[in-house]
């Protein structure tokens, strides 16, 4: 296993607005090892979305590098999918279509319809979505919705799953029950994972490791938690679990105590 699969090495990220520059993002250093599932937490408006999008490369990075298998990021990779909060599906196409869309924006010149048919329905099926393959987005649930957009993710085979608040959305147990399957799907597929969550049970239960991020300007890693919690986990037994309270209490810690809420946020 890659233990430097994504590497970021003091990154700089400075925004140039009419009101001037803002430095967003100081000396980021982190690596993720293949497979594993890294979260970032921070208050509000901290540079979480940020780094997401540098890993993305849907940004560049002021200065510094980010390198992902071995390469440089330089732009946007199907190798690096993004899920984002806000699903983006097209409306008068159904799941299906919409998952096979992307694949052929990407894969047509590389592989047959009738592959691409296979990738689609094997990512919906994935998500537990098979039997509603033909539906439209406006007769699915918010929660159907957004597994819609981690199908379209997956049936990339991405290299790395990039999540912005997934599920920040969604209501309390619809986002419970999307987040057991995030942790069977990641079971199966052996995704490497960073994810982006305001939700510290979700970190917790979902992470290998808690990138906890220091309030900006020039926002930082200010620590990070190594969840060392068995896996296949399951929120019930970890409810009453001592460790699980620990690793909680440390992040809730960090975020309340060592950084409390900026006063714009
Ligand atoms: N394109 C941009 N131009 C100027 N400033 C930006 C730009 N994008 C982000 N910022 C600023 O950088 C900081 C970090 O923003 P970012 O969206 O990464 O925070 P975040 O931690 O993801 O916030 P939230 O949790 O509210 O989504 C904020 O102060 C934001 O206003």
């Amino acid at each position: 296993m890659n233990k430097k699969f994504i590497e970021v090495q003091h990154a700089e990220m400075v925004f140039e607005t009419r009101k001037g520059r803002f430095h967003a993002l100081h000396d980021i250093n982190l690596t993720v090892a293949q497979g594993e599932f890294v979260t970032l937490i921070g208050h509000s408006g901290c540079g979480k979305s940020t780094l997401l999008n540098l890993l993305a490369g849907l940004t560049t990075a002021t200065d510094g590098a980010l390198i992902c298998a071995g390469r440089e990021i330089a732009g946007p990779s199907p190798e690096r999918a993004v899920v984002f909060q806000n699903h983006s599906l097209l409306p008068w196409l159904s799941c299906f279509e919409n998952v096979y869309l992307a694949l052929e924006r990407v894969f047509s010149n590389k592989e047959s319809a009738s592959q691409l048919r296979e990738r689609a329905s094997a990512a919906l099926a994935l998500v537990g979505l098979g039997a509603a393959a033909s539906k439209r987005p406006n007769e699915i649930s918010g929660g159907m919705k957004q597994r819609v957009g981690i199908a379209r993710a997956l049936s990339m085979e991405p290299k790395v799953l990039l999540m912005d608040e997934p599920f920040g959305a969604l209501d309390a147990l619809t986002r419970a029950h999307l987040q057991d399957e995030l942790l069977r799907i990641v079971a199966q597929t052996g995704s490497t994972v960073v994810m982006v969550t305001h939700d510290v049970d979700e970190a917790v239960l979902l992470s290998d490791r808690i990138v906890m991020m220091s309030n900006g300007p020039a926002a930082t890693i200010g620590d990070i938690v190594q969840v060392r919690l068995a896996r296949p986990r399951e929120r019930v037994a970890l409810a009453h679990d001592a460790l699980y309270m620990e690793y909680r209490t440390r992040v809730l810690e960090f975020l309340y105590h060592r950084q409390s809420r900026p006063q714009a946020a």
